[in-house]
């Protein structure tokens, strides 16, 4: 679905992307961890266009992204609180996204009521616009948005980021569901290594812009990341 070739981005003379070859196949489920800076979201923004690499490409279903239109139409994707519409109360927020998509009010409807529980009574009809909810709250109307589009490739950046426990257990369920029900291609990025594992079939570890694990999940793959990030280790006894 996804296939990346020779990619490199450059900000101010370092590297911070470079990604000789990467293939994400359709219906995978692919988690991207990596440290503060490692560039997952610089290669979330030029998979969608945001950005353009300073070389190399990126094809979706063997179409190239860059300055093309026909991705758009399955891709949906969520990264920050930029892709809402702020001044919007989220259900015309979602309206409008769903109407971009050929829904009809009924239609929007029927998606969001199954998404009560997600939405634990702090989204819809509280009479607040988007740019006075929570990051967290902002979070679940991006993945809803998201949700509505139908999409055949979902992209979730840091989606665990600002939400509470239960809205954590909710998404994951969500991801699952869209993964292994709707055959949903999903790209998570996360510095949650538990829910990326447990939501992912295959594990990018991206560092300083290189990929330099690419994983598929096991009941080894926690240990393995606890011990490249340095998590795993017993702390030492204070000297006496
Ligand atoms: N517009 C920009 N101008 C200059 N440098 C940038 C710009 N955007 C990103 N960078 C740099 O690119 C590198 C990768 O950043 P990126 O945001 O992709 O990392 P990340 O893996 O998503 O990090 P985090 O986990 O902190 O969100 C960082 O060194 C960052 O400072």
């Amino acid at each position: 679905m996804i296939e990346i070739k020779n990619l490199k981005k450059i900000y101010n003379g370092i590297t911070v992307v470079d990604v000789p070859h990467l293939e994400i196949g359709k219906g995978e489920s692919v988690g991207l961890v990596g440290n503060n800076g490692a560039g997952k979201t610089t290669l979330f923004r030029m998979v969608l266009d945001l950005i353009r690499p300073e070389s190399g490409e990126i094809l979706s279903n063997g179409e190239v992204v860059a300055g093309h239109e026909k991705w758009k139409s399955y891709t949906a994707s969520y990264l920050d609180e930029g892709f809402l519409i702020e001044y919007l109360t989220p259900e015309e927020y979602l309206y409008f996204i769903g109407g971009l998509h050929q829904q009809s009010q009924a239609q929007v409807d029927e998606t969001l009521a199954q998404l009560t529980d997600f939405f634990n009574g702090e989204i819809l009809s509280r009479g607040k616009y988007i740019r006075d909810l929570s990051k967290g709250n902002q979070c679940k109307v991006g993945v809803a948005s998201c949700l509505l589009q139908n999409p055949q490739l979902l992209m979730l950046d840091e989606p665990f980021a600002n939400i509470d426990p239960s809205t954590q257990f909710r998404l994951k369920n969500m991801l699952k569901d869209a993964n292994k029900n709707k055959g949903i291609t999903t790209i998570v990025s996360s510095h949650d290594l538990n829910h990326i594992i447990d939501v992912c079939d295959r594990i990018l570890l991206m560092e300083k812009g290189v990929i330099i694990k690419d994983i598929a999940t096991s009941s080894s793959t926690l240990s393995e990341l606890e011990d490249y990030f340095g998590v795993g280790q017993t702390l030492s006894p204070p000297a006496p």
